[in-house]
């Protein structure tokens, strides 16, 4: 856990040896402790350097021992007796130095760093604050601005820019053990009280309340209703007012007041949530670890669309060819300027040189006959689709993998189309394609595990978080979608109107409500599909009443708004209306409050008041329920999936944990009841009646999250 060294015959080097991070576990800290003490007695022993095993130095506090009760020895203490210590301790700091990991750097009387390493304090992001001292030493080293930035937001430095500051003595592009060893031989003898920085006095601040105050009103807009960023604030605010002895206190209240809370637990399940997404396995027992992906030199893409184009950069600038293909001269160039222009924008914010030369614009699909993969990212439609897929049965090497981007369609129906079923996957990429994290891949039932590997792997490459599903009409993310919409829609019927809906899910946290995001995204997309479903438009039956479905209650409601023209931000209208056409300022539209009343008179619905709680529990548990449908019919592997998926291409609040995470959290027997309650009020809407599984749960003591899998096991799996 720490191995101890004796190195140039006086400089103790303690490697903390705790794979794959080497966080701070409770036997790190019994171990770093003993090597401490050890080399503090040791009279040959005149420094101190400390480092991490396998190139990280320390990816801080163990989070896994969060939940449990605390072992081994407090961190606090211990990294007090090092700053203390009356022999120079340096700090060789390769790979990263994070959370408690940074704040043991910051005790240390000198710290030198690898020029490629990663430095910061991203507790706030797991739903606490730096608690060993970090928000009070980090003040007093910098600043309180540039410590505030850094413990309010979670950002890494790079090495760099942590020597521009101040936090670092010395960046290195050698062995960073090897320079800190002479570094620490050099300080022997050096007086050391300047460097222990708890004994520094805080930079004054001109305006201080003021800056607190800005801060405080920045994150509350960026993370409404989140505590870890205030409390933040407050213990920075104690470094800038309070003795360090005070200070350190005040930090450990702070963080008690976070420590247990749910939004804590929820944003520590969405860490390992997120690590857990990639581990997919299929019932055959081929796993992420054990299937190969291919190698992936060169792609394709077909359609230069919204979604196209933002594929094309995703691909282009991690260092794939790209062959981007379109249907017309026109098409072809307009998608190339856009695509050009969207890499260089992209290559000066980070600084690197647009990757142009990996780009090849073509109309011929004969170009495709050597990639290694193609995306094919045409209109949403299955006959369009099978087309562009037989054509490139023809046209591309047998070896080629075939990915749709299809946000819905049958997978697998493309896939019998081809000479190669087993080599066809769906990538369903979230628009903006080259900005949304998520990545859908869908397991066809003949997909390959080396397709699915792969489909992963460049998934991951492109830095989205990849989470693999079932084959299913919507897959996981839109499928849940509508039980979720109707729901919306249905208490518009019943009194609310698009803002008091939207008000009420935007104060749960998500960062748009549903009317506000289906304006964004195009009223048209969905009212084209209900269309071609048979919902609304002329093949409904004149006998079949207005509100209903194939025997299920229906509303028109979303249809009217369309055959007004009213398509969301596009034409300046929608659910809200816009100052013009794109605009996206939304304000509430007095004409759509009269079609909502005309509506309700025509159909004798009496308006009533609708509370909060009302929208939340029947929008958010609708969605929760239909994850449990989706887990049972094995779309997707684990409510860990299904969380993911809504954390990053839905916008579901992080801090609530996702869907799932949230109904474990409300109490799966009183999201039951509450399920059952408004399904008898509303027999018609299936969705609304609990699924067996979530009964089954209940019926097992509702085990955590983490544990549901077991109940899963013996189901039929699409994965
Ligand atoms: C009093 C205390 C006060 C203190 O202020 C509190 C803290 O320090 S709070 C902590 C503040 N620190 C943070 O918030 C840092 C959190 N960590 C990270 O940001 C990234 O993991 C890191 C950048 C370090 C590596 O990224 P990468 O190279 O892409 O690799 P990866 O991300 O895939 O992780 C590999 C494996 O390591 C696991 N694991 C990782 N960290 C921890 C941990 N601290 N603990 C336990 N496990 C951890 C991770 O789950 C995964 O496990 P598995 O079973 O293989 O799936």
């Amino acid at each position: 856990m720490a191995r101890y060294e004796l190195v140039k015959r006086s400089v103790a080097l303690i490697t903390l040896t705790n794979p794959p991070v080497n966080a701070l576990s409770s036997a790190v800290r019994h171990a770093m402790a003993k090597s401490m003490e050890r080399a503090l007695n040791d009279p040959k022993v005149t420094a101190v350097v400390i480092c991490g095993e396998n190139g990280r130095f320390c990816g801080g506090a163990d989070i896994r021992e969060f939940a449990g009760p605390l072992r081994g020895p407090p961190l606090v203490p211990l990294l007090d007796a090092i700053e203390a210590g009356q022999k120079p301790v340096v700090a060789a700091i390769e790979g990263v130095a994070l959370g408690g990991g940074f704040e043991l750097a910051l005790v240390c009387h000198y710290r030198i760093a690898h020029f490629k390493a990663r430095l910061g304090l991203p507790e706030v992001t797991l739903g606490l604050l730096p608690a060993a001292g970090g928000t009070q030493r980090l003040p007093r080293l910098i600043g309180i601005p540039a410590a505030l930035e850094m413990i309010t937001t979670g950002r890494h430095l790079s090495a760099q820019e942590a020597l521009k500051l101040g936090i670092l003595d010395q960046v290195t592009e050698q062995n960073t053990c090897e320079v800190a060893v002479e570094f620490a031989l050099r300080a022997v003898g050096k007086p050391l009280s300047s460097r222990r920085v708890s004994m520094l006095t805080t930079p004054c601040t001109p305006d201080l309340d003021a800056l607190l105050e800005a801060v405080t009103m920045q994150v509350k807009k960026k993370a409404r209703g989140v505590m870890a960023p205030l409390a933040c604030i407050q213990a920075v605010r104690a470094a800038a007012t309070m003795p360090y002895s005070k200070g350190i206190k005040r930090e450990s209240e702070l963080m008690a007041t976070l420590f247990n809370s749910g939004q804590a637990q929820a944003l520590q399940y969405c860490f390992f949530a997120q690590r857990t997404a990639g581990k997919w396995t299929l019932p055959n027992g081929a796993q992420w670890n054990n299937s190969k992906p291919r190698e992936i030199r060169s792609a394709a893409i077909i359609g230069l669309g919204t979604m196209g184009r933002g594929i094309v950069v995703s691909l282009a600038r991690v260092g794939i060819s790209v062959i981007a293909v379109e249907s017309e001269k026109k098409l072809l160039e307009t998608g190339k300027q856009m695509v050009i222009g969207m890499l260089e924008r992209d290559a000066k914010r980070r600084g690197v040189s647009a990757s142009l030369n990996l780009l090849k614009f073509t109309l011929s699909l004969q170009d495709l006959k050597d990639v290694d993969l193609v995306i094919e990212a045409v209109f949403e439609d299955m006959a369009l689709k099978k087309r562009v897929f037989q054509e490139l049965s023809k046209v591309c090497r047998p070896a080629t993998v075939l990915c749709t981007n299809t946000s819905g369609l049958d997978v697998d129906a493309l896939a019998g189309v081809t000479d190669r079923p087993h080599l066809v996957v769906g990538m369903h990429f979230f628009s903006p394609a080259h900005v949304m994290k998520l990545l859908e891949v869908v397991c066809g039932p003949r997909s390959s595990s080396e397709t699915i590997a792969t489909a992963m792997s460049l998934g991951k490459r492109m830095g989205k978080v990849s989470v693999a599903v079932g084959n299913c009409p919507g897959f996981v993310g839109n499928r849940m979608l509508k039980p979720y919409l109707d729901q919306a829609t249905f208490l518009l019927e019943e009194g609310a109107t698009p803002e008091q809906v939207d008000k009420a899910l935007e104060d749960f946290g998500f960062a748009m409500g549903v009317f506000r995001m289906s304006d964004l995204a195009g009223l048209d997309v969905g009212w084209r599909i209900r269309k071609e479903s048979g919902l609304t438009g002329p093949d409904v039956d004149p006998k079949n009443p207005p509100r209903r479905r194939q025997g299920r209650r229906y509303c028109p409601v979303p249809d009217m708004i369309c055959e007004q023209g009213r398509f969301g931000q596009k034409t300046g209208r929608g659910w809200y209306m816009y100052d013009k056409p794109g605009g996206t300022n939304a304000k509430p539209d007095p004409l759509i409050q009269n079609l909502l009343e005309m509506y309700r008179s025509r159909y004798g619905i009496q308006p009533r008041n609708i509370s909060d709680q009302e929208i939340i529990e029947r929008c958010l548990f609708a969605l929760a329920n239909e994850g449990f449908r989706i887990l049972e019919d094995g779309i997707a592997a684990r409510p860990e999936d299904i969380d993911v998926i809504y954390l990053f291409g839905y916008g579901f609040p992080r801090h609530r944990g996702g869907p799932m995470f949230y109904a474990s959290m409300v109490g799966l027997e009183r999201v039951l009841q509450r399920l059952e309650h408004y399904h008898q009020a509303n027999p018609d809407v299936p969705h609304l009646e609990p699924s067996p599984l979530f009964k089954k749960l209940v019926a097992c003591g509702s085990p955590p999250v983490q544990k549901w899998r077991e109940h899963i096991k013996t189901m039929h799996s699409h994965l």
